[in-house]
């Protein structure tokens, strides 16, 4: 089922892409002919205001056989534990850990029908917030497709490949890979077997490349890393083929005679993609001291408030650490901003053992944290040669400056949080050697 895709490389980039079978399917020099090519339909798919700033504007052009917009009306569609209800369960200061989510049990369920917010915040329809959900899926979506008209999905794979159809193409993207679908493109998920991973959903603003200051030109994620879908198409009449929108938090679904799959070419800069977590080019202290993770931050989703993130992709990929005098692992902590890791495999260092692959831990506003008493002791006597850390491990932290709730589903209904996390810091023990 799964094979290898060709893809434009690129972040940002004004692209082009006509499939194969129907060369010169672009139309030339303009966008809405009176008669397009092979006699396709022109649609727009617009990702930023019309007068978003040139720099910031987004959108792409899609031709299609049939315009989206050939679909009988939508009725809701309550499946899967998608909620923007922040206030299911009572706010929770407390260190959270959860043992790794459930791979379906029984029964079948889809990317979609698979899908369980875990926490959030704010509101898709003031555009501003963000919210985590856990997909777990055993099925393919066969004759169904989603979009998601209230923000981006950042799709972190941690078990099984997806194979993920899009109006744009057709992407493969396996654990230590990830996946950028935004606001509107609709797309269906083909699994191999059990599936399950990480979304960070961003309302209202684009992710993007961090800033590299000082750093200059290159380095971190690397434009040329991220991968965009050839065009592909089908012409395919498919009676009762379902569309599911996830809309102001909810999902609806309406049914339609044919494939939505039908864009023969496609030119623009409002894509999704791909990137290979294991193209990140690692910076760090090759001195002294303890870096802050941004320095790992693959995407960011900026607020309004400069260099303050409604959310960070970060990573913590395996690297040599060499710093002289120092404890290595990351601090303790106490943050104005909101910390969810997830792990896609091996250990985290500052955690060993006890935080698991799929499973995640929360540690929210000015919540304390960091090693624990293992990390500690281990790392606060161990011989500061160059060693190599995390190799073979993939963690990663979604980082918000805004604070989140638990849904009822994180707290409870998953059964997942672990009561005795509070466990792993209660032997830090008193060093003080107390006045001269
Ligand atoms: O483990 C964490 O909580 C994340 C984290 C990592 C790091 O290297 C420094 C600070 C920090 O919060
Ligand atoms: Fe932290």
């Amino acid at each position: 089922m799964f094979f290898q895709y060709k893809y434009l490389s690129g972040f940002g980039s004004e692209f082009s892409s006509e499939d194969p079978r129907c060369p010169d399917s672009l139309p030339k020099g303009q966008n809405s002919p009176q008669k397009c090519p092979y006699g396709l339909y022109a649609e727009q798919l617009s990702g930023t205001a019309f007068t978003a700033p040139r720099s910031e504007n987004r959108r792409s052009w899609l031709y299609r056989i049939r315009p989206s917009v050939g679909h009988e009306p939508f009725r809701p569609f309550p499946k899967g534990n998608i909620t923007h209800s922040w206030g299911e369960a009572e706010p929770d200061p407390n260190q959270m850990r959860w043992n790794p989510f459930d791979l379906p049990q029984s029964g079948d369920f889809d990317f979609v029908t698979g899908l369980n917010t875990l926490a959030g915040a704010g509101d898709a329809r003031n555009k501003s917030g963000l919210a985590i959900h856990i997909y777990s899926a055993n099925k393919s979506m066969g004759d169904r497709c989603f979009y998601n008209a209230d923000g981006d999905f950042l799709i972190v794979p941690q078990t099984g490949p997806l194979e993920i159809t899009t109006e744009f193409g057709k992407i493969e993207v396996s654990p230590n890979e990830i996946c950028v679908v935004q606001q509107g493109m609709r797309f269906s998920v083909d699994v191999g077997g059990p599936s399950r991973g990480y979304i960070l959903e961003v309302f209202g603003q684009h992710f993007t490349l961090p800033d590299l200051g000082p750093i200059g030109a290159n380095g971190l994620a690397n434009p040329r890393d991220f991968l965009t879908p050839v065009a592909w198409y089908e012409d395919r009449d498919a009676d009762g083929y379902e569309v599911v929108a996830k809309y102001q938090g909810k999902l609806f679904v309406c049914e339609q005679n044919h494939s939505p799959f039908d864009v023969v070419a496609w030119h623009g800069n409002y894509v999704p993609y791909k990137y290979d977590l294991s193209k990140f080019m690692v910076i760090n202290s090759v001195s002294f001291d303890h870096c802050d993770p941004s320095i790992f931050t693959v995407l960011t989703c900026q607020s309004e408030k400069k260099g303050t993130a409604i959310a960070d992709f970060v990573v913590f990929p395996p690297r040599w650490s060499v710093q002289e005098h120092t404890f290595r692992p990351p601090y303790y902590h106490r943050n104005c901003m909101s910390e969810f890791m997830g792990l896609i495999f091996g250990e985290y260092e500052a955690k060993k053992g006890t935080f698991r692959p799929g499973g995640a831990t929360l540690h929210s506003i000015m919540t304390p944290h960091g090693p624990d008493l293992n990390c500690f002791e281990a790392a606060s006597s161990e011989a500061l040669k160059p060693t190599r850390v995390a190799d073979g491990t993939q963690a990663f932290m979604f980082e918000s400056c805004l604070g989140l709730a638990v849904t009822r589903w994180g707290a409870e209904t998953c059964e997942k949080l672990d009561p005795q996390y509070f466990q792993c810091w209660q032997g830090l023990k008193n060093n003080f050697t107390g006045p001269k």
